[in-house]
């Protein structure tokens, strides 16, 4: 057998333990070929491939990234999704000589994951996304490491802040989910946390600021990138398009700081931490999260399990239907909110 790798949508540290332990359990243990494809759907049309052996994983688990690269880039030549753009797949499949994909991605590479198994393109699915937004497994690998490091930003922010007496509003990732401002606000102790499905009125957040205030203390507000305000209807966007023609997100730290500075006369910072939260080396959990999650997706190529995706379910790594994992984002519910919305301010 052999078998085509690529990776699609933002990075996610893991990804490279996740190649290593498809390959390592693919290649070594049940004798497959495997070949990767650089930039995701690029490379797969370009021509842009390596041979994906035990030697060219060596030593990767650690490394942030991904060597292989990843893109935004179209699978559907004509965009649409139809039977041509379906037909230019499997022709270039079968001059790679490959007999299936495994696909290292979030919910919208899931989505073709599914339609290109529905046509009779075998795939299999590895859920990666540092926002965490997946059906169909508790965790993606990156998170843990997204959520580390905006912990650390949390704890740098507070010790500045509280020597200003300042109210700090830290901008994290999280585009239609709240789920790394939810866990970093958490381990950061967090006074206020807003994330995109549950929208707040700057009143409230200002009365949240004044009562910590009030409590000798300072403020460290943590926003998710879709956050909007109660009445808003548009997420704040930036300049420009992202690979695959959506707004980005990103800035509404710079909407807030103001509006809670004038509300409250606390003299308030906004800070960013974009693109910091998914570079450099995964933590261990993910590491071990992406390797697990590789030597699955590779014994269910083995066992023909296409059309499935290898989901984290408490402790186990099982192969779950693309169907059960795609079509609807996995966002915070309004328990886990409430948890800690009580004991905001
Ligand atoms: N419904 C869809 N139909 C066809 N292609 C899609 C669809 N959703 C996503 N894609 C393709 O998959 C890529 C990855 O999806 P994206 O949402 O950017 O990242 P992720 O896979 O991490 O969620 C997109 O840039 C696009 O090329
Ligand atoms: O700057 P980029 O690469 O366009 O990506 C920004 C987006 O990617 C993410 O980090 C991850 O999104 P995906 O997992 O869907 O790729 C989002 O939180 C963020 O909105
Ligand atoms: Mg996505």
């Amino acid at each position: 057998m052999r078998i085509g790798v690529l990776c699609s949508g933002g990075d996610s540290p893991g990804m490279n333990a996740a190649i290593r332990g498809a390959v390592l359990r693919a290649v070594e243990v049940h004798g497959f070929e495997m070949i990767g494809f650089m930039d995701g759907w690029r490379g797969f049309f370009a021509g842009d491939s390596v041979p994906l052996d035990r030697r060219a994983v060596r030593g990767i688990s650690p490394l942030g990234g991904v060597i292989l690269g990843t893109s935004r880039v179209q699978p559907f030549l004509a965009g649409r999704g139809d039977a041509g753009d379906l037909q230019a797949i499997r022709d270039r499949a079968a001059e790679y000589g490959i007999d299936g994909f495994l696909l290292i991605g979030g919910n919208g590479t899931q989505t073709v994951a599914q339609l290109l198994t529905a046509a009779g393109i075998p795939a299999i699915g590895l859920p990666k996304t540092i926002d965490n937004d997946l059906g169909g497994t508790d965790y993606t690998f990156g998170f843990d490491t997204a959520v580390s490091i905006a912990a650390e930003a949390i704890d740098r922010l507070r010790t500045t802040g509280e020597s200003h007496r300042r109210c700090m509003v830290l901008e994290v990732m999280g585009r239609d989910a709240g789920w790394i401002a939810l866990h970093a606000g958490m381990a950061g102790g967090a006074q206020v946390m807003l994330i995109p499905e549950f929208p707040e009125s700057i009143e409230q957040i200002s009365e949240w600021v004044l009562s910590v205030r009030d409590r000798g203390r300072s403020s460290l507000v943590i926003v998710a990138e879709g956050f909007r305000l109660v009445g808003s209807d548009e997420q704040v966007t930036r300049d420009g398009l992202d690979g695959f023609g959506r707004k980005r997100l990103g800035g509404v730290v710079e909407l807030l700081a103001p509006l809670i500075e004038e509300r409250t006369g606390i003299e308030t910072r906004a800070t960013v931490l974009g693109h910091l939260q998914r570079g450099g080396s995964p933590t261990a959990f993910d590491r071990v999260l992406a390797t697990r999650t590789g030597i699955a997706a590779a014994d269910a190529a083995r066992a023909g399990q296409w059309g499935t995706m290898a989901g984290l379910r408490g402790d186990r790594v099982e192969m779950v239907p693309l169907a059960e994992a795609v079509g609807r984002l996995k966002t915070v519910p309004a328990d886990r909110y409430e948890e800690v919305r009580l004991t905001f301010g």
